[in-house]
């Protein structure tokens, strides 16, 4: 009996990428999940060990990194197209490569502000007892991102802080927020559209030093603009991008090439209440 190595191929996969694009005060996004697999001569490595024909995968994401720079990223197929024919034709072994793109879509909601495109939850819950009825409503998973227009410097420094002070970063969030109602009447489809509005606009408009005054300031435009709204709470996740250090192959990187992070993430938390609003009943959590 022999053992033979069947069908195999390899690559990096879900590289994630987005490519701001600038035009004057105009910014651009594209967010892309990149996978690339190469196949052909590939035995060796699988065989006897032997790595010199295995181009690296991280070499395949620092690729993608670099080609956005370099070449923008057009459509998604012309991305693929571009990525998949550098690899076939630089790399002697490889035969062939597949590269594989999910394009994320995200709105326009102003020069350098977007929503995620795609539906987000609302949620409404209610207690009801003898003594009280409360009623508080919410969303769930509400993507926004500003490409510019968000600072984070000014903080404390000890010996395991690394992260570089910026005056020019993507600030993007998905909003969870629960707000309490002063009572248990009124008109909660308006109250809600109104509510998503508010805290939209003060996303979108505030100048952030930091996703805590940007939650203060959510959280107060709705209190403003809803007075039927006694007490909102938001938890706030910061969907870090990184900036990609593109310095090794010679390529600058002013605020266009970024790592779009999963985990961890930070995550801001806290409430705005109005001093004048009737307060939450014993026992009562938002
Ligand atoms: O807006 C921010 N708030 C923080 O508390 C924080 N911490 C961090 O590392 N980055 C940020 N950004």
């Amino acid at each position: 009996m022999a053992i033979v190595l069947g069908p195999n191929r390899y690559g990096k996969a879900e590289t994630r990428l987005v490519r701001v694009i600038r035009d004057g005060d105009t910014r651009s996004l594209a967010d892309y999940n990149v996978s690339v697999a190469l196949s052909g001569d590939l035995a060796a490595t699988h065989l006897t060990g032997d790595n010199s024909g295995v181009l690296p995968t991280d070499t395949m994401k620092n690729t993608v990194y670099a080609f956005a720079k370099k070449h923008g990223v057009g459509e998604p197929e012309e991305f693929a197209l571009l990525l998949a024919r550098h690899f076939v034709t630089t790399q002697e072994q490889v035969e062939t490569a597949r590269v594989s793109i999910e394009s994320f879509g995200w709105e326009r909601l102003g020069p350098h502000s977007f929503q995620r495109k795609g539906d987000y939850t609302r949620v409404a819950s209610v207690v009801v007892t003898a003594e009280f009825e409360q009623v508080v409503s919410g969303i769930t998973g509400l993507v926004l991102l500003n490409s510019t227009a968000s600072e984070f410097r000014g903080f404390p420094r000890d010996e395991y802080t690394t992260l570089p002070e910026t005056t020019d970063r993507i600030l993007a969030t998905a909003v969870d927020a629960r707000w309490r109602h002063v009572s248990a009447g009124g008109d909660f489809a308006k109250s809600y559209a109104g509510a998503i509005e508010a805290m939209t606009a003060a996303f979108v408009n505030t100048y952030s030093a930091s996703l805590q005054q940007t939650l203060f300031s959510m959280g107060s435009h709705v209190l403003e603009k809803r007075p039927e709204v006694a007490e909102i709470r938001l938890a706030l996740p910061n969907k870090h991008h990184y900036l990609v250090d593109l310095s090794p192959f010679d390529l600058a990187n002013d605020n266009e090439v970024f790592i779009a992070g999963d985990r961890p993430y930070g995550l801001i938390e806290g409430t705005v209440t109005r001093d004048d609003a009737p307060p939450a009943p014993a026992g009562w959590y938002l």
